[in-house]
């Protein structure tokens, strides 16, 4: 029978796996800067689309693993999530390919531009609004962050911001990142329950999203100032909490210290918490 008779299989064009990128469509450009996988650069994608190209030093990830999850990380798509477009995955290093975010990371962005975000609180609200939009959509596919903070958020045109490299963590092989007694566990972002037993949920994102909450209103401090390790996590096991910024309002200082509850399940979901500040920002307007 002639080739047009035959019917084309349901599969064809599904073979290739579509979260493989050809690393001959990507052109590297500049570095972006580096982190605790090494490198990053901009790259155009098929010769026009901007990305930003995680380049994988070795030994840093496990790699068959974030492989593996790649497949399910480039279904989540949400206009406040850093879209994963894919990887290169056939030879080392392996590159994770995201969309570009032109503004760099939430926490320089607050910290460069400190003078005019200080005195517009409706902007840091919003700003805190767009990360809660992104969470509440990562709780609804009940997936956890892990790393929540103003560093893992990037910043895009028109005061555009993206939750980045959301549940990446599991992937890091250095233990001094990954046990919470490392130099490199991000203490100042976790609740009790991650301090005790490292227990994660949406709920310990929650608290995160407190302390991310803090970063913005206070354009980037570091949270407990100078406070060692040690000191941070005597406070928070005795209930101390972050104080009040200036520049917050007492309503947005409420949400964020619900955030802050001892007990997970007090603590409320990204979705209330979404509802909540968008009825203050209406408040406030
Ligand atoms: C005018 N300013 C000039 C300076 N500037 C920049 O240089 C600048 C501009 C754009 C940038 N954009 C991006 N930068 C990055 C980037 C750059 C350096 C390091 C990293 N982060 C990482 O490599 C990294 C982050 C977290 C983690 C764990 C697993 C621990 C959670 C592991 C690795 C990301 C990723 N991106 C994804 C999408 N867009 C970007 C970054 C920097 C910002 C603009």
């Amino acid at each position: 029978t002639s080739p047009c008779d035959r019917p084309v299989p349901p599969t064809a064009g599904l073979s290739h796996d579509k979260w493989e990128i050809d690393p001959a469509e990507l052109h590297l450009l500049e570095e972006l800067g580096s982190g605790q996988f090494g490198v990053v650069r901009r790259g155009k994608w098929r010769g026009s689309i901007d990305v930003a190209v995680k380049m994988m030093k070795e030994g840093t990830m496990s790699e068959d693993d974030f492989i593996e999850e790649a497949k399910v990380m480039t279904k989540l798509q949400h206009q406040n999530l850093v879209q994963l477009y894919g990887v290169c995955s056939k030879d080392r290093p392996i590159y994770i390919v995201t969309e570009y975010m032109r503004h760099g990371s939430l926490l320089n962005y607050l910290r460069r531009h400190e003078a005019t975000l200080g005195a517009n609180v409706g902007l840091l609200l919003d700003m805190c609004i767009q990360v809660c939009k992104g969470m509440a959509y990562l709780e609804r596919h009940n997936y956890i962050h892990r790393d929540l903070a103003a560093r893992n958020c990037l910043v895009g045109s028109e005061n555009v911001v993206k939750v980045a490299d959301f549940g990446l963590a599991r992937y890091v092989l250095d233990d001094q990142y990954t046990s919470s007694g490392g130099t490199k566990f991000p203490i100042k972002w976790a609740p009790p329950e991650v301090l005790n037993y490292t227990r994660f949920s949406s709920k310990s994102d929650v608290w995160a999203y407190g302390v991310l909450m803090w970063e913005v209103f206070t354009c980037g401090k570091m949270p407990y100032g100078r406070l060692k390790n040690t000191e941070v996590v005597e406070r928070v096991q005795r209930g101390i909490i972050l104080e009040r910024p200036k520049a917050c309002f007492k309503e947005v200082y409420e949400v964020m210290r619900k955030c802050w509850a001892h007990c997970p399940e007090v603590r409320p979901s990204f979705r209330v918490l979404k509802e909540q500040l968008i009825s203050v920002s209406q408040g406030l307007l």
